[in-house]
């Protein structure tokens, strides 16, 4: 049974996520009743070591033989969660390692009874098989938390929150209506690759595990013929709901095989771009501005590149007052309450799921006995 101080008013929740750059875990407090945020706590960050995250790569693209790189994810949670104290209530996004909503499904690992074991709280995780269940994508779950974001801030007109991770997301989100799921409140899709395939490249070609600040790419030029073939994929032209996997795009990699390192990665950042500006033709409106979370916002190229395609004022998450580097953590902290309350976290405007719908599994620390005991269950 769920504690009673999680049935009503504000909670500390710790929210986390292990994102598709697979650079580490964030880990983010936030004090909320699952409908309104009354204060960011808060936050940590645990890297993962270069074997953990070789478990981890090796894990991309899977959805079985999974237990090794779950329980990197599990204790690399457990000892960062484990520091951070005066939580009511955990939300646990874990590691997507494959992602085929029409098909095969969505799969994150690292499981929830385990860490509420280790951390003797509830935790909310599993996320969002139940969206996918009812013909969702299960991705992406943020907007209902940029929604409320943007309402903690006080915007008023509708806003578009863009996350640059190793895919990019983007929410519209119109805060004068109140409950995320009613029409018109949250709109929201996958815009394409981000920072994912420039990070492979410059694994590749120089050991460096992103383009740092984009110094990279500045000294580069696109590659025309590789972006006309990005204009032509058929996934921008395709109405929202969608979503995808980390390497969807994996093409890209082998098209710059032939280019210097600048003119690669110039090209690989032009197309993170050109995805975002292909995005904006299915908003409702053109936005006053692109807010921008997500490591991408750190890269000047890649913002000046959307910028100039987008002609939009782009601006980090910083400028009202957010903190770009834990917004996702904060998101599964906030859904993790809504969870615990039978609230939705997705609706048709998010997921496309056939009707709103409360996602996430809710586990109690006794649950995990028969795991910890060696039980089969
Ligand atoms: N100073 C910087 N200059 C350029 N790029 C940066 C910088 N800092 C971070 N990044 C990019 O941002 C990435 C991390 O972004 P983020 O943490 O938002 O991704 P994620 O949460 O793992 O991904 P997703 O949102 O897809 O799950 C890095 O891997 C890198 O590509
Ligand atoms: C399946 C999955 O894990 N998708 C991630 C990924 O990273 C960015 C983008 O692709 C988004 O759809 C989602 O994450 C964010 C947190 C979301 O669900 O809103």
């Amino acid at each position: 049974m769920l504690k009673d101080a999680l049935r009503e008013g504000p909670v500390w929740s710790l929210g986390t996520m292990s994102g598709t750059s697979l650079d580490g875990v964030d880990a983010a407090m936030v004090l909320t009743d699952g409908a309104q945020i009354f204060a960011f706590g808060e936050t940590a960050y645990r890297a993962y070591s270069d074997e953990e995250r070789d478990v981890l790569r090796a894990a991309m693209g899977r959805w079985e033989g999974l237990g090794e790189a779950s329980a990197v994810v599990e204790s690399a949670h457990a000892e960062l969660l484990g520091q951070i104290t005066g939580a009511a209530v955990v939300g646990f996004h874990g590691q997507t390692t494959a992602h085929d909503p029409a098909g095969r499904g969505t799969c994150q690992i690292g499981d929830g009874r385990m860490l509420a074991h280790m951390l003797d709280l509830p935790v909310v995780w599993d996320f969002r098989s139940g969206d996918v269940e009812m013909g969702g994508q299960g991705a992406p779950l943020a907007p209902f938390f940029h929604h409320a974001a943007m309402r903690y801030v006080g915007e008023t007109e509708p806003a578009a929150v863009l996350n640059l991770g190793g895919v990019g997301n983007i929410s519209y989100v119109n805060p004068a209506i109140e409950v995320p799921s009613d029409p018109g409140a949250c709109l929201a899709f996958d815009t394409g690759p981000a920072n994912a395939p420039l990070n492979d490249l410059m694994r590749d070609r120089t050991g460096a595990g992103f383009d740092a600040d984009g110094a990279l790419a500045a000294r580069g030029a696109p590659d025309g013929a590789v972006l006309d073939r990005m204009a032509a994929d058929g996934y921008f032209a395709k109405m929202p709901p969608k979503s995808l996997d980390r390497d969807e795009f994996a093409w890209l990699g082998a098209a710059v095989a032939e280019l210097s390192d600048a003119d690669a990665a110039a090209t690989l950042t032009a197309a993170a771009a050109a995805s975002v500006v292909r995005g904006l033709e299915h908003l409702p409106k053109r936005p006053a501005r692109l807010l921008v979370t997500g490591g991408g916002r750190l890269n000047p190229v890649m913002m000046e590149m959307i910028r100039a395609g987008s002609r939009l004022e782009v601006a980090p998450v910083e400028d009202v007052g957010l903190n770009g580097d834990m917004l996702e953590a904060q998101a599964f902290a906030y859904l993790a309450v809504r969870v615990s309350r039978g609230w939705p976290t997705s609706c048709p405007g998010t997921t496309g799921v056939r009707a709103a719908v409360g996602g996430g599994v809710v586990s109690e620390p006794g649950d995990a006995v028969a795991l910890v005991s060696g039980a089969s269950g």
